[in-house]
């Protein structure tokens, strides 16, 4: 179990001239949902947590480690990062690439074993794409590329997640299916942060909200304090209404 943690931290984000100091501990067992209008920083920030990108001030520590003082391999032992933009450039297959999330545990030129594929082959069954295993990734439609970048972080099997829009490109069921992934992650005491655009997601599967704001701010606590319309409607500029499916709230654009 690992737990990250961020003091005073301002993300560095260029032409702003500052920010809510974020001071959060993200727990085993949590799912964060990180929201906010487009521009507001959500990408910088989950890269500011993976170590990708430098903070404005401030730091990220994962057990208590300031990150920066950590090597990169240490780091992708632990947190697994699901990228909003990738570069399928060198001709890969499915199952090679989810095998590339065994890499932080392999030595410079040490195969991987058998126990690797099958980590690998069991992810790309929880992925719903086993069937595609051998073919090239640059062939694949953009839903099935998302799921095998989130079958290559399930293969590396990180404590900590941390998911740019992990429904991007997916159809209904597949979100669904990738959100409760995400639930039994925690449920298994590993901890998920994920930035969202869609509201109902976040309400539906998050125990915790950022809501990040253009000008810099930011607010975080338990869902229930959080997602509220007046909170939401002042955060997008966007009228909502609301109303409750499942004991569950929906926000709906008016
Ligand atoms: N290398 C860069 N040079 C200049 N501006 C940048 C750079 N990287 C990010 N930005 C700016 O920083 C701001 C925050 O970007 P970021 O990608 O974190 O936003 P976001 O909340 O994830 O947005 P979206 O919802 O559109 O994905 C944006 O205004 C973006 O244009």
């Amino acid at each position: 179990m690992s737990i990250l943690t961020t003091q005073q931290l301002v993300i560095d984000v260029p032409n702003r001239l500052s920010g809510t100091p974020l001071n959060l501990t993200i727990q085993p067992g949590q799912v964060w949902g990180v929201l906010g209008p487009n521009g507001a920083g959500k990408t910088t920030l989950l890269h500011t947590l993976a170590g990708l990108r430098a903070p404005r001030s401030g730091s990220v520590h994962l057990n208590e480690a300031p990150l920066a003082s950590l090597r990169r391999r240490q780091v992708a032992q632990a947190l697994g990062v699901v990228f909003q933009e990738r570069m399928d450039s060198f001709p890969a297959t499915v199952l090679e690439t989810a095998l590339i999330g065994r890499h932080p545990f392999l030595s410079a030129w040490q195969r991987e074993s058998s126990a690797d594929y099958t980590l690998a082959e069991q992810a790309l069954v929880r992925l719903d794409i086993a069937s595609l295993s051998e073919r090239l990734v640059s062939t694949l439609s953009g839903g099935e590329r998302q799921r095998v970048a989130l079958a290559t972080v399930l293969t590396q099997a990180p404590a900590i997640w941390l998911a740019d829009e992990p429904t991007n490109h997916l159809d209904l069921h597949h979100q669904s299916a990738v959100m409760a992934l995400m639930a039994e992650q925690a449920a298994s005491g590993k901890s998920v942060v994920m930035c969202l655009h869609d509201l109902n997601l976040a309400a539906r599967w998050c125990d915790q909200i950022l809501l990040l704001y253009p000008n810099g701010e930011a607010k975080w606590g338990p869902r229930e304090r959080l997602l509220t319309a007046g909170t939401l409607e002042a955060l997008y500029r966007q009228r909502l209404t609301v109303v409750e499916v499942n004991g569950a709230p929906v926000f709906v654009p008016i």
